[in-house]
């Protein structure tokens, strides 16, 4: 029931009614399952400040799971703006993974766990794992033997395993029995280092929360975002927060489930109805993000998988541009036209959209080369999510490797790793006998070193007197050195961290060790050791503003409080993996985004780009999911508002003239997208304005801005590379590369001068990388400053603001050229007036005159080199096949005839509306009769339970 108090209406107030419905529900368990744009997440935000504000939960009382470290951050923030006084501060809210780490790091020890237990992170795990593998001489392949340590771990409870054994019996593998091994070798190795990996962090935390319920015993409710990608162990982990008073809400999309991968498991949403009888199911109808056009397409590439259960989903916003397929000729034109089409759009939009309005989304960030290359050569700024780690660097990993034995002796492998880092005469073998030997006398690294420096006889590594004195004399010294001034801070002050780096850099030279060991790039390296030290700075100030993470007290459960900020700075980083110093808008300049698609889940873009859309690409060549593939896709889709753009090259980079076959979750619905890129006449423009809610730039805007010879269409590369190239073969020399490039206007042999900074005149060939624009995603662990110019870091600009100017200046050059020989403007080409003209007669209905008056009485010089004309294209061919319903069960009325879109424009483009299964529909609601149960979400089957075969119910069944 929804009162009418102020504090109810404030909340209320950018709700529907089914969002409403859903944060003001009086059950105790609330599942909102709705697609895309729904509002699911800001339904979620708002439930949280309704049980605070509305039901009088203490803040601590609440814990929310977010499934990334960044949606935490978003979470908190949107939540702090509704609730005011930094009470979000004491909300338990965070990922998984952080949640757990504070349980163990307060309770731990009722389980045997060490306080001061350090987090394994995936290249640790990766490491001691391959180490097993080669000194035991396993005959496995050490990524699956961890992939199946992980699944086995994140199977969760012990029931959960026998319940998936017995209904998939493992198959007694040849391998299995060294798995075994494997898995046990390198749990030994992580107690022993007193370290916990991502899914012992899980574990731990559910084995403790079972023994020690009262360690949640305040817990009124628990909230999870994503709930659609939580694997075995999240799920009961949830449970038994819970525990207490069984209060759980969760917001999810099954369409949206792509982290198979990594265990999450869509059966998780029939075990949540089974295990919490009286669950209120809401769904979410209304999409408030994408155009129709973007969301039509999405639904009819969802739609493929025939075994999803399907949901209604209405665009609120307009029609829109009809989505984009592009063909190009190779990778690196690609992204010079997605380069070139972000400068089109953004540039034709007048100032209402910047860079920072564009994403290019990829399916793996080995894609990123040539994006990031094209980019970098334009001077367009960029910054990069996911797929890539700013701790990864191998300055950043020195630091962190040496922060880690400071705070933890017994992190063996981090120990390994910096005992010849700066070079100090250890060698390879030496490191390896000493790993050795301490792994069969079961010692940490740290101890046995220790003991051998001491002269102990029981240390009988076999390493050199020399080896041994760099190790007392230098190593021991330094580290113990570093240790005893971090104790030292400690006492003083809990905050040291700033310092303690210093006093380690210092301790190390490590500038001089950066100078000597990369002098081609040095000081960039040392621009990203500043970096780390002001994310280290941010780290602190953070602690402080939001106080002790302590949790509330419980009676009779004495906790340990965590107050040093050294091991919550490490596992900060280590359970950070998505987390960008540079997100969340605090950039001074808007830049574009590159992120894969995983890491883009939750985001909105006005313009998205998704390139590489090609089988292999997407789906993988990897993937054995395939309907998860498609999901990918999906989301990428549906992150974008305005415009979408789907590319791939006809030809494969490895150079071998090998074709790419068009991804097959596209190529069925090729005619449903637009060839190239919209025309931004007005109407256009005037829908993405209304959809962003953006006040429309005015002509003069427009065209002040637009630089001499802009072509104003996405015309610069052909449309079908295969065409232009045959063209180009059949023409007398002399035809060149403009025709390569230009394709369906093979006359042209106009000077590309719109995009002269961006386009490579090469005949399709792959060019030299320049070093600066060597990419980010392709040096994961050997980067460089100037391969990161997603960190926005100083020296980075300065090489694309050089860049850019070199280029602008080229550019110049060009353009002079081109009015020296403006006479020869080729017969086909039409001058800029004729443009307006065109222009003037497409927008004729429009009040407003495309070219402001003043601009259109300007005279041109005759000899000017033109743009090409639009008006002689032919719109796109209008969808006259009458709109379908969707295949579900709507509460909503019938929806009235769309009315005419405010702005006119490309409405007839748009693709057909997803096809409705009318059998779906009982025969009194106007379908063929029947109702037809929603297919499974889970090709596993699910539980022989009524309630269970319809999981999510739709709000109209239940009013029914
Ligand atoms: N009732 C509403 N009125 C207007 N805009 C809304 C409403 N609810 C949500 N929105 C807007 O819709 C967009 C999508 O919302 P949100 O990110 O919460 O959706 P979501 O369902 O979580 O999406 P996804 O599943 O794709 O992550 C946001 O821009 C949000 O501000």
């Amino acid at each position: 029931m929804v009162s009418a108090s102020p504090k109810h209406e404030s909340i209320l107030k950018s709700l529907n009614n089914a969002q409403a419905r859903a944060v003001s529900s009086d059950a105790a368990t609330v599942a909102i399952l709705a697609g895309p744009g729904s509002g699911k997440t800001h339904t979620l935000t708002s439930r949280v400040v309704w049980l605070v504000d509305c039901m009088g939960f203490r803040p601590e009382d609440v814990i929310v799971a977010t499934f990334t470290v960044r949606a935490a951050r978003e979470m908190k923030e949107r939540i702090g703006k509704a609730l005011k006084g930094g009470r979000e501060n004491k909300i338990v809210l965070g990922t998984f993974h952080s949640i757990a780490r504070r349980y163990l790091s307060a309770y731990g020890r009722h389980i045997g766990l060490s306080q001061k237990f350090g987090i394994a992170d995936d290249a640790d795990s990766r490491a001691i794992i391959a180490r097993i593998c080669k000194r035991l001489q396993l005959a496995i392949d050490p990524p699956a033997a961890r992939a199946w340590i992980s699944k086995k771990k994140a199977k969760g409870t012990e029931a959960a395993l026998a319940a998936s054994t017995r209904k998939q019996p493992a198959k007694p593998t040849a391998g299995l029995q060294e798995l075994e091994t494997c898995y046990k070798e390198y749990q030994d190795h992580l107690d022993r280092s007193n370290l916990l990996d991502y899914d012992d962090l899980l574990v731990r935390c559910v084995e403790l929360l079972r023994k020690f319920p009262s360690c949640v015993a305040n817990i009124q409710t628990v909230l999870i975002d994503e709930y659609q990608d939580t694997n075995g162990v999240q799920y009961e982990l949830m449970r038994l927060l819970a525990q207490k008073q069984g209060r759980i809400t969760i917001v999810g999309d099954p369409d949206q489930s792509i982290y198979g991968w990594r265990s999450a498991e869509i059966r998780n949403l029939w075990r949540l109805l089974r295990d919490f009888p009286g669950t209120d199911e809401i769904s979410l109808e209304e999409n408030y993000r994408s155009s129709q056009s973007i969301l039509d397409l999405s639904l009819l590439v969802i739609q493929q998988d025939k075994k999803r259960y399907q949901k209604l989903l209405k665009p609120v916003h307009n029609k829109g541009s009809r989505p984009v397929l592009r063909k190009l000729k190779s990778a690196s034109a690609e992204a010079e036209w997605i380069v070139s089409e972000i400068r089109r759009t953004l540039l034709m939009s007048g100032a209402m959209l910047n860079n920072g309005d564009v994403a290019i989304l990829l399916r793996s960030a080995a894609l990123s080369r040539h994006v990031e290359g094209a980019l970098g050569k334009a001077g367009v700024g960029y910054k990069m999510v996911g797929g890539f780690k700013f701790y990864d660097r191998t300055e950043i990993k020195t630091i962190l490797d040496y922060l880690r034995v400071i705070h933890q002796p017994e992190n063996n492998d981090a120990l390994a790793r910096i005992m010849n880092v700066p070079k100090r005469g250890i060698g390879d073998g030496t490191i390896k006998v000493l790993i050795e030997e301490a792994e069969k006398s079961s010692l940490s690294l740290w101890s046995l070193l220790i003991k051998h420096c001491r002269g102990d006889r029981a240390a009988k590594t076999r390493i050199t007197k020399q080896a041994e004195q760099k190790i007392s004399g230098e190593l021991l010294r330094l580290l113990n050195g570093v240790r005893k001034r971090v104790t030292e801070a400690s006492d003083n002050t809990p905050f040291g961290l700033v310092e303690t780096i210093e006093h380690l850099l210092t301790a190390l030279n490590f500038q001089k060790v950066l100078q000597d060991t990369h002098p081609d790039d040095h000081e960039q390296r040392w621009a990203n050791v500043q970096e780390f030290i002001s994310l280290a700075a941010d780290f602190v100030r953070d602690l402080q503003q939001s106080g002790n993470d302590a949790l509330p007290e419980i009676e009779g459960l004495q906790q340990t409080v965590d107050d040093d900020v050294l091991p919550r700075f490490l596992a900060n980083v280590a359970l950070a993996a998505d987390a960008q110093k540079g997100e969340g808008g605090q950039e001074s300049k808007p830049l574009v985004t590159i992120s894969t698609i995983h890491a883009a889940k939750g985001l909105e873009w006005p313009i998205v780009f998704v390139p590489a859309v090609y089988n292999g690409s997407i789906p993988h060549m990897r993937s054995e999911d395939g309907d998860e593939e498609r999901r990918l896709l999906y989301v990428a889709m549906t992150r974008a508002q305005c415009l979408l753009y789907l590319s791939y090259p006809v030809y494969s980079s490895m150079g071998n003239g090998e074709r790419n076959e068009l991804s097959p979750f596209v190529a069925p619905l090729g005619s449903c997208f637009a060839k190239k890129g919209p025309c931004f006449d007005r109407p256009v423009v005037g829908q993405i304005a209304q959809i962003l809610q953006r006040e429309l730039a005015p002509d003069e805007a427009v065209f002040k801005n637009l630089p001499p010879m802009f072509s104003m269409e996405d015309n610069v590369f052909p449309i079908d590379p295969d065409e232009a190239q045959k063209n180009a073969a059949s023409r007398p020399s002399g035809g060149g590369e403009g025709d390569q490039q230009t394709g369906e206007y093979p006359r042209s042999k106009r000077p590309r001068l719109s995009v002269p900074t961006l386009v490579s005149q090469n005949n399709g060939e792959e060019q030299e990388w320049r070093k600066e624009y060597a990419t980010t995603m392709e040096q994961a662990s050997n980067f460089t400053v100037s391969s990161l110019p997603g960190f926005v870091s100083a020296g980075t600009h300065q090489v694309a603001i050089t860049a850019a100017n070199a280029a602008a200046e080229a550019s110049q050059r060009k353009e002079r050229a081109a009015k020296l020989s403006a006479s020869r403007r080729p017969p086909d080409q039409k001058t800029l007036m004729d443009f307006h003209r065109t222009w003037q007669s497409r927008t004729q209905k429009l009040p407003k005159p495309a070219i402001s008056p003043e601009l259109a009485a300007r005279k041109l010089s005759a000899g000017r080199p033109t743009i090409h004309p639009t008006a002689a294209k032919p719109r796109i061919e209008e969808d006259k096949s009458e709109r379908k319903q969707y295949a579900c069960f709507s509460s909503s009325p019938t929806r009235p005839p769309a009315p005419e879109a405010a702005v006119g424009g490309e409405d007839q483009d748009g693709p057909p509306s997803p096809v409705q299964p009318a059998l779906n529909l009982p025969k009194g609601l106007g379908g063929a009769g029947g109702l037809r149960r929603p297919a499974g979400l889970s090709r596993e089957g699910i539980a022989p339970m009524d309630k269970l075969k319809k999981p999510f119910k739709p709000l109209t069944m239940k009013r029914l």
